[in-house]
């Protein structure tokens, strides 16, 4: 084949300059992709009615622009533009991302009404190119339909996950939030400098999920599991936002080598090797007679053939695990202590409230949480705060459904809009202000606040609502208490007067935490170290 008469390609002269022709045929390659986008966009748009037999319109939104709709405007902090259009056009309003219809819900009644009363309609998910098809090639549980593989995996997670299985683990959640105080403590040389909490919040719970899951855990924070798995994490939270990947909702990009495909596929790489390896080394060992700790892993090798579960199935569910459980409650340890520093008040209040209940000669633990409300309402008031899925995990409707005189056709998706819902003045009066008094007589766990039958006395909606509400809450809300509370109880954090934390700014497109900082961790007395068993107490 001879390149040089024939070839199409814009290949570059031999002095390394650029092809003349480049620009123009990048044009008409972009001309041709814009048609292309355009003739299918409308394809398949006018495959889809928008008006129901009734003659009820889909709900008002924003117009957007041609082809992208409203993409362009939701690629940077989406919630605060979505915010601004809930005040324009109401708590159901309507939106276009490529040829994606989706409808933006923003008030506790009609979350309640769609997702939770009418669950049978609205319990699924957009197979989305990039988390759905790369990332879990269809199989992850987070992301998967509304169908028996999703139903399989969610028995299988929740086996993990129930309150009964949590009591008996509780011991290494613990464990693990006395290791994160006591490496505090410790690369801070007793608050003589400073720390950053983020590599230590997401040692803890990936130990959690390690433990949970794999039956083993990481000695420090130099570990090399540490980085890799924190690393997986965060590249997930970076490539799979709700809103934030064109190449999802514009079908014609994703027959093209985009940059997030690619991503998208080295991350699905990187999860089967990593979790998918560990459960292969788990197999190998019980095959040669060891005796492997109970763990999710075991579970599901000693049922694989009964729930008719391949390597890869096994590997992904792992995975989203790990993935669900690790940046999550890591975010919201970071969220707290990037932001108590700015309350000296509120931390006074609330190590008033330890000495009294709990004193300085152990730590907190869960049964001290009934007894501890203010230190109950701060934990909920930072997930009210920086809740780290603004978004949450959008709900598709897998049928045609009017709701009061809207039309939602079948394969809408629908986004809990929960950054209005926690702002609400009517709910939350003074929404901005951190104010932990306002959670002060709610002494419910957010598990048992989802089943209120009044949604607006819900405490948030962080964990999502309806059937796919998130499994993990129990071992979430208990690992966010025992970290939280004693860090409460060992320390007064300061921040740098050099060193502003800035609370606006976050990293991840799906799941946000605080970008990098610093802070001093000053142990409240020297009996902080007695406790952590890190000197021995005076004779
Ligand atoms: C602060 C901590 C956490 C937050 C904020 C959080 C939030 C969420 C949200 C918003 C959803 C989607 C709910 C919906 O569709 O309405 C979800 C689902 C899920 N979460 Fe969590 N989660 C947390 C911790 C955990 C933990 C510790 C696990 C443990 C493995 C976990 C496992 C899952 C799984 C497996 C799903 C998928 C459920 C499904 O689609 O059926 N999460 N989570």
């Amino acid at each position: 084949m001879n390149f040089e008469s024939n070839s199409s390609y814009p290949l570059p002269s031999a002095d390394g300059s650029s092809n003349p022709h480049q620009p123009l045929l990048t044009f008409a390659a972009l001309g041709a992709l814009t048609l292309a986008a355009v003739y299918w966009s409308f394809k398949l748009l006018g495959q889809r009615t928008l008006v129901d037999k009734d003659g009820n319109n889909i709900p008002a939104g924003p117009r957007g622009f041609p082809i992208l709709g409203s993409f362009p405007l939701l690629t940077q902090y989406p919630e605060v533009t979505l915010d601004r259009w809930a005040k324009k056009f109401g708590d159901l309003y309507s939106l276009w991302l490529g040829n994606q219809l989706f409808v933006i819900v923003s008030s506790p009644e009609i979350v309640k009404d769609l997702i939770v009363t009418n669950g049978a309609v609205f319990s699924s998910r957009k197979e989305m190119f990039v988390k759905s098809k790369t990332v879990f090639v269809g199989r992850g549980i987070t992301a998967t339909p509304y169908n028996d593989r999703w139903r399989k995996h969610r028995r299988i997670a929740s086996t993990w996950l129930n309150q009964r299985a949590v009591d008996i683990y509780t011991n290494v959640l613990d464990s693990e939030a006395t290791v994160l105080i006591k490496a505090m403590y410790q690369e801070s040389r007793a608050g003589t400098i400073p720390v950053n909490p983020q590599p230590h919040a997401g040692r803890a719970s990936l130990n959690n999920m390690l433990s949970i899951v794999f039956g083993t855990r990481t000695g420090s924070i130099y570990h090399p599991l540490v980085g890799q798995a924190l690393n997986i994490s965060r590249e997930f939270m970076n490539v799979t936002g709700p809103m934030s990947n064109l190449v999802d909702f514009v079908p014609i990009l994703q027959h093209l080598p985009t940059s997030m495909r690619t991503r998208g596929e080295k991350l699905h790489q990187k999860l089967v090797e990593t979790y998918g390896g560990m459960i292969k080394d788990i197999e190998h060992r019980m095959e040669s007679g060891e005796n492997v700790p109970d763990c999710l892993a075991k579970t599901m090798i000693e049922s694989r053939e009964e729930e008719k579960m391949d390597d890869l199935d096994m590997a992904i569910l792992a995975s989203a695990f790990m993935i669900g459980g690790v940046e999550t409650t890591a975010a919201i340890m970071q969220w707290f202590s990037a932001l108590i520093p700015a309350y000296p008040e509120i931390q006074r209040r609330a190590h008033e409230e330890l000495d009294k209940v709990v004193g300085r000669d152990r730590m907190p633990t869960v049964e001290d949480e009934k007894n501890l409300p203010f230190c109950h309402a701060i934990v909920k008031e930072v997930e009210r705060c920086h809740n780290p899925f603004w978004l949450g995990t959008p709900h598709v409707a897998s049928e045609n459904f009017t709701y009061k005189g809207q039309f939602i056709p079948k394969g809408t998706v629908v986004v809990l809009n929960t950054y209005t819902m926690h702002h609400d003045p009517k709910r939350h009066a003074n929404p901005d202000k951190f104010d932990p008094e306002r959670y002060l007589r709610d002494n419910l766990t957010s598990a048992e606040s989802a089943n209120l039958a009044n949604p607006y006395e819900r405490d948030h909606w962080m964990f999502g609502a309806g059937r796919r509400i998130c499994p993990g809450m129990i071992v979430a809300e208990r690992e966010i208490w025992l970290t939280i509370s004693r860090m409460l109880w060992a320390f007064t954090m300061e921040a740098l007067p050099e060193e502003p934390i800035d609370l606006k700014e976050y990293d991840g497109l799906s799941g946000r935490s605080p970008v990098p900082f610093r802070v001093n961790v000053i142990p409240r007395d020297a009996r902080v170290a007695q406790v952590l068993a890190l000197e021995e107490a005076p004779a």
